[in-house]
């Protein structure tokens, strides 16, 4: 028999369900949910909810799905404290420091990398996040990044190659593009579900990752592109135009770029997800992504961390969330909606039957409706709007993820 659960007194329910009459911008009052194994069997008013196993008086607090964290780069060792000292001193960020983490992740035991994620992991579903992507990027050796892969593969819902992330200390360029399109990336394959590509001044020009891009898709492979971190080029346009998942910090946006990821969602194939970083724009000192324009242009729009100990060494999407309220201009709903079901879309997990790097098939998530993986993220708040009202408060009061509670 399947053990359910029924949370009731709900005092405001974000579902982004249509059919409940709830998407982005209204929200449910006086709600009930009530959850069987690990997924949602009913959404509804609390005066009208069935009776379950268990009971879970929410008591007046708000309900919303769990954060969907769809950009993450947290299999490393070592630590970023003086260049992060250097940058608030007035020193620009710049790609190269990411091979300061290679060179500690290389040194690390399988051992030293595990545990460190798990750390980062548990820190993460502490604060609500119940999904969650990690990329490979700080190997490039292919031992390296194969090792990566099978260790975020064992913590992570969806497991990204980066061997793209930067040309490493000492390698001829020409040969470790070869490399990371050809026998690295045959290699790793069969352990990720999509490959990402740093598409900047400093690690790879257009022409590196037209050809990234293009090796990934014939191994069958999903994509996607960190694109316009530091200033304007060609990553947004090439993303959209081989038909990647998403594009992510796009902070340095012209008019063409927006466009083409607003077009990108009106053919009948899926577009591409503008992935905004918010605690990365703020920790690198840049511009912060215009989240705003990006939206009112129709594109689809993710907020993730972009947890890593170069340029964003947090992974509260409460944090980001606030952030893109209360400087880039979004209302609370769009905040939460691009860091919940955005975040879903941009990983591929929004509909049911996604597989995680177990091989394992899973219910849509990111919103809170019949027959959606039950991922659920209960505030010590009577409202969303809490998470901008009072940010930095510790406001995550209870967290289930597929039905079992983790927090
Ligand atoms: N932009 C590329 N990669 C990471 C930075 C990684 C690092 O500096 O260690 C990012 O998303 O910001
Ligand atoms: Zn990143």
């Amino acid at each position: 028999m399947t053990a359910s659960i029924v949370i009731d007194n709900i005092g405001e329910l974000t579902t982004h369900d249509p059919e409940l009459g709830a998407g982005i911008g209204s929200r449910m009052r006086d709600a009930a949910v009530v959850v069987e194994g690990e997924r949602i069997a009913w959404v509804g008013a609390s005066a009208a909810a069935p009776a379950a196993d268990t009971r879970v008086d929410a008591a007046g607090r708000a309900l919303l799905p769990g954060w969907v964290d769809s950009h993450t780069h947290l299999v490393f060792a070592g630590d970023r404290t003086a260049e992060f000292e250097a940058r608030m001193a007035g020193e620009a960020y710049a790609a190269g420091g990411i091979n300061v983490t290679v060179e500690a992740t290389r040194a690390a035991s399988d051992a030293e990398l595990e545990a460190n994620l798990t750390r980062l992991v548990a820190e993460a579903r502490r604060g609500g996040t119940t999904t969650l992507e990690t990329k490979t990027g700080y190997g490039l050796t292919t031992p390296d990044e194969v090792r990566a892969a099978h260790i975020a593969g064992r913590h992570a819902d969806a497991v990204t190659f980066l061997g793209a992330h930067v040309v490493p200390a000492g390698s001829d360029p020409d040969a470790y593009l070869d490399l990371v399109t050809g026998p690295m990336l045959d290699e790793i394959a069969p352990f990720v579900s999509a490959v990402d590509v740093f598409c900047e001044e400093g690690a790879f020009d257009g022409e590196a990752t037209a050809r990234v891009l293009a090796a990934a898709r014939a191994h069958g492979l999903s994509t996607r592109v960190h694109g316009n971190q530091l200033g304007h080029g060609p990553g947004v346009q090439l993303a959209v135009e081989s038909g990647a998942l998403s594009v992510d910090h796009v902070g340095f946006l012209d008019d063409a770029d927006i466009a083409a990821l607003a077009g990108s969602w009106r053919g009948e194939a899926r577009g591409t997800v503008a992935t905004v970083l918010p605690a990365c724009d703020l920790s690198t000192r840049m511009p912060l992504a215009p989240a705003r324009q990006l939206l009112g242009a129709g594109a689809v729009v993710a907020i993730a961390s972009n947890a890593n100990p170069g340029t964003s060494y947090t992974s509260s999407m409460a944090f980001c969330v606030a952030t893109a309220v209360l400087q880039m201009g979004l209302s609370v709903e769009e905040a939460v909606h691009a860091a919940t079901r955005g975040g879903a879309i941009a990983l591929g997990m929004a509909e049911d039957g996604w597989y995680d790097p177990r091989g394992v098939a899973h219910p849509r998530i990111g919103v809170i409706s019949p027959g959606a993986r039950a991922d659920l993220h209960l505030l010590d708040a009577p409202s969303v709007t809490h998470l901008a009202y009072r940010p930095g408060m510790p406001l995550t009061a209870a967290v289930w993820r597929a039905g079992g509670r983790v927090v």
